[in-house]
């Protein structure tokens, strides 16, 4: 006896085994029903008072029986990214009469069925009236719902409703659409989603994210603030902002769900399990940016540590998942996003193999971070002074540190680019100071608000580099609202760094695109210089302010080393004094 889903609590076996027989049912090709299983299955369910629903495949086979309503029946898994429905439909009965309800019509839309339908039960076990719907074709201009719901027809003539034609229908338009997407370039499409729980920045985060996603590569389709007070633990904004998400995609013919917030393990799967979508969050996001953009070998490292630490935790019973989402088209920068590996090396995602990666990479950085370690202790310092330019990211640190040591010509200019984390490799260019002279200045990864943890415990090595000079340049970005919050964000990691207490020079940049008014305020709040590096306004003013400031500190530090000098000279007196002879000590301690 094949197997009955759902509720069979309480059955008798000769219901059971009636159910069960309904797998023997054959359909013609193409058909919704036929007269007589619609009758078996109303008498049925009016004898068991309960829902039953058949999920059946083109051949027109039935593949189960559920003892359920529709949301509830037994369906295959959702296949991500299939262009195409999924081949089966649903038939169900409504004992209590009455026509497709919002959980049949989500069944449909969520799972891409063929169809679904169902069958109403008279009072007396007969059949009454068919209700079938189908998907409107992605896109679809002027279509109010994902669904169209065609007019109730009687369950003797259901046969001649040409269920085949239509799914053939629907079928070729929506390989229309994906052709016409293929006929465009290669970049995924994403729907943004940033919760906000009524802090200040969230529009920001917002921005911020689309900042994000276009720097990995997306085209942003479509992007959400969804206020949220109380957040659900599984799907974060509750299944139905998902389903709702879901219809968008489906039109915007995007395949990514992209999420402000963190996400947990369970979650992520939870909110893909719902809307059948790719789903990534911030720090996946910004991990993908930094695998992009590593150069070298120690950031490489680096990163591979940070995404394998993320993921570790992830990977539990998400094998298959994982694998799928590896295996989908690529974007122009080679893998998925969410799934690219520091270079050319794709990330390996087998679980058994992660430990001994995490702790084989680990070694490699404690190497690197020793070696760096003796070439510091052997450059002797306080020779050449040396500026340490730190910012938020795409604040223009690197067109700064460009335009300070007209390193314009190609070999040497450093890369400057609308894109975050442009600068992942701290590089140092040697600059000259009016009244101090040769000057090192260091350009550092970017900054941003919630690193990701994983990425500063990996990259803690080269940010706490910066503490090795002698004074920050902090660049904030004087176009873009919310200077203060990014001023804030770069603040405290430094104080996380321990490095709080550095001195500091800030330079509101970018004041050749800033508002007058706002860029004011900002110098006035963040004691800063309004400069434009990349239109060379303000800069001599910001060198002469990094010229002073370093000749009080090297003043300071002289100062310093001649207290230390004098205080090392008393102790030497102290030392030369004629020490108290053998004898005069006796008698002072008592013998044992
Ligand atoms: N309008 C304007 N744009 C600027 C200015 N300075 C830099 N930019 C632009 O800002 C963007 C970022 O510049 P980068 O120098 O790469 O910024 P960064 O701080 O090094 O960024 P990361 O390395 O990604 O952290 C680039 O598109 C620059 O052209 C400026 O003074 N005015
Ligand atoms: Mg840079």
């Amino acid at each position: 006896m094949e197997k009955v889903h759902g509720n069979t609590s309480g059955l008798r076996p000769a219901q059971l085994k009636s159910l069960s027989n309904l797998y023997r049912r054959r359909l013609a090709p193409g058909t919704v029903s036929s007269p007589e299983l619609a009758r078996n299955l109303t008498e049925l369910s009016h004898e068991l008072r309960r829902e039953i629903s058949l999920l059946i495949d083109r051949r027109g086979r039935v593949l189960s029986v559920s003892v359920a309503d529709a949301k509830a029946a037994e369906l295959p898994p959702i296949r991500r990214g299939e262009e195409r429905l999924s081949g089966f439909h649903l038939l169900h009965t409504h004992p209590k009469g009455g026509p497709l309800s919002k959980g049949d019509l989500s069944t449909l839309f969520l799972n891409r069925l063929d169809a679904v339908a169902a069958v109403e039960v008279r009072p007396d076990g007969l059949p009454g009236s068919v209700h079938v719907a189908h998907l409107t074709p992605p896109g679809t201009v002027g279509e109010e719902e994902d669904w169209r719901i065609l007019p109730p027809r009687s369950a003797y003539d259901i046969e001649d409703f040409d269920l085949g034609a239509q799914v053939r229908a629907l079928e070729e338009e929506i390989a229309r659409a994906a052709r016409v997407r293929e006929a465009q370039p290669d970049k995924e499409r994403a729907i943004l989603v940033q919760i906000d729980r009524g802090e200040v920045d969230a529009e920001e985060r917002l921005e911020e994210l689309r900042e994000l996603a276009r720097t990995a590569g997306a085209e942003v389709v479509y992007q959400e603030l969804v206020a949220r007070r109380h957040l659900k633990p599984g799907t974060l904004v509750g299944v139905g902002k998902l389903e709702e998400l879901t219809s968008r995609a489906y039109h915007l013919d995007a395949q990514t769900l992209v999420f402000g917030q963190e996400l947990g393990a369970a979650q992520a799967r939870e909110i893909e399990e719902v809307t059948g979508l790719k789903v990534i969050d911030r720090t996946q996001l910004i991990l993908d940016i930094f695998a992009l953009h590593a150069q070298g070998v120690e950031s490489r490292l680096q990163v591979e540590l940070a995404q394998l630490r993320y993921m570790k935790p992830r990977l539990l019973g998400a094998g298959a998942r994982l694998s799928r989402i590896g295996g989908s088209a690529g974007s122009a920068a080679g893998g998925a996003i969410g799934t690219r590996g520091p270079g050319e090396t794709k990330l390996e995602l087998d679980r058994r193999r992660i430990n001994d990666r995490i702790s084989f990479l680990e070694k490699q950085l404690e190497q690197v971070s020793v070696r760096r370690e003796e070439r510091r202790k052997t450059r002797s310092r306080n020779d050449v002074p040396v500026v340490s330019i730190v910012g938020y990211t795409n604040a223009g640190k690197s067109t700064l540190l460009n335009s300070f040591t007209h390193a314009a010509e190609e070999p040497r200019k450093v890369l400057a680019e609308n894109k975050l984390f442009a600068t992942l490799r701290p590089t140092s260019r040697q600059g000259y100071l009016e009244g101090v002279g040769p000057v090192i200045y260091t350009d550092t990864v970017g900054f941003i608000r919630d690193l990701p943890h994983d990425l500063s415990r990996a990259f803690r090595s080269t940010l706490e580099e910066i503490g090795d000079a002698d004074l920050l340049l902090h660049v904030v970005d004087g176009a873009q609202p919310g200077a203060d919050t990014r001023y804030e964000a770069v603040r405290r990691i430094l104080s996380d760094l321990e490095l709080q207490d550095m001195p500091e020079v800030v330079a509101l940049n970018k004041a050749d695109a800033a508002d007058p008014e706002t860029l004011a305020r900002e110098v006035e709040r963040l004691h800063g210089l309004p400069v434009s590096a990349a239109r060379g306004l303000g800069l001599d003013e910001l060198r002469g302010e990094l010229s002073d400031r370093l000749h009080r500190l090297a003043e300071l530090q002289a100062a310093q080393a001649e207290e230390q000098r004098l205080d090392a000279e008393r102790r030497k007196d102290e030392l030369n004094r004629p020490s108290p002879r053998p004898s005069e000590l006796a008698g002072q301690y008592p013998h044992d």
